[in-house]
């Protein structure tokens, strides 16, 4: 059976896993996932398989830096789920070229090919394009998708809205290819009319966009915190960490909490099922020492971090 594969990247924390979980609650034939993610810490395959996704995850890297088994392993498990997926997403990596994952998957057979889509967060995209060391990564994400979901339009006065259009535009995407998440989620994925994808036709070229760019430290918590404490030491981080996310464990509460920090923003929340309890933390290296106080009861598993590859 031909199942139809879509690829939905978007610069990290932009709300690709947010969006999938939706996906997955409004669709009318069963979906398969596919995420990758940051090794020890897989937040993203947890919530996805609690809102009752098919769901398979990559931890093993970046599934755009390498022509290897992974992906194939993932959509071939997926095709033998039951009830039987039609379709499959593959969720990139935050630093990840959505396109070069498409392309990569264009390899398995009986795949029809549908569209490379990029979360946009309308709340950052201008500090992000303004950032010398972020714009490349972003800008390559976006030139490289056949449609924009903009997503966080909930939490910003429309004025930071129509910028990010502007900004989208001058980027040569037009209206026509942009959708707001929530209420435009199922146009956005709906397929494109008349050929089977734009990147049905493409090779697999160019070097990995972000090698070396974005390191990765991985705390695997050993001691449980207070909420106090954890809030504090998530308030102070430093610029260099772009995203953290992960499952702790609090003292003043029964369960455990899940710690979603993207740019400034930074909400705890109930975490899903039970997962090792510790952090992951993306940034531009060198990701610097961070000293934690005895209270946090985080020890440094990696102590330098390691690049996302
Ligand atoms: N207000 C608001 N919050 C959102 C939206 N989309 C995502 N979020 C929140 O932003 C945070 C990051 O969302 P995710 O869906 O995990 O982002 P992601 O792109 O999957 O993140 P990475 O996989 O780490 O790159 C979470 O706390 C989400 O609840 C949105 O449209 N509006």
């Amino acid at each position: 059976m031909t199942v139809a594969l879509d690829v939905l990247g978007g610069f990290l924390g932009a709300g690709k896993t947010a969006t999938i979980n939706r996906l997955l609650s409004s669709a009318p034939v069963p979906i398969g996932v596919i995420v990758n993610d940051f090794g020890a810490v897989n937040v993203d395959e947890a919530l996805i398989a609690q809102a009752g996704g098919d769901v398979v995850g990559l931890t093993n890297g970046c599934v755009c830096c390498a022509v290897g088994d992974d992906l194939g392993g993932a959509i071939g498990r997926l095709r033998q789920a039951a009830p039987a997926v039609t379709r499959i997403v593959v969720e990139a990596s935050g630093v990840g070229d959505p396109r070069r994952i498409a392309q990569i998957a264009r390899l398995e057979r009986d795949l029809a090919h549908g569209l490379v889509i990029v979360a946009v967060n309308v709340r950052d995209l201008a500090g992000q394009l303004a950032d010398p060391y972020l714009a490349d990564t972003v800008q390559r994400q976006l030139a490289r998708a056949d449609r924009c979901l903009l997503t966080h339009a909930d939490v910003v006065p429309a004025a930071r809205l129509r910028q990010a259009v502007a900004l989208l535009e001058r980027l040569g995407i037009g209206p026509e290819r942009m959708f707001l998440a929530g209420e435009e989620d199922q146009a956005c994925f709906a397929p494109a009319s008349g050929a089977s994808g734009r990147f049905s036709a493409e090779a697999v070229t160019g070097d990995a966009p972000h090698a070396d760019l974005f390191w990765r430290r991985h705390w695997p918590q050993a001691r449980r915190v207070t909420r106090a404490a954890l809030e504090a030491w998530l308030g102070g981080l430093p610029e260099q960490i772009l995203r953290i996310k992960g499952i702790v464990s609090v003292a003043d509460h029964d369960h455990p909490v899940l710690v979603q920090r993207a740019g400034a923003a930074q909400t705890l929340a109930e975490a899903p099922g039970t997962q090792p309890c510790g952090l992951v933390a993306i940034g531009r290296p060198p990701l610097p020492d961070l000293t934690w106080p005895d209270t946090t009861g985080f020890d440094v598993a990696i102590p330098t971090g390691e690049p996302v590859r």
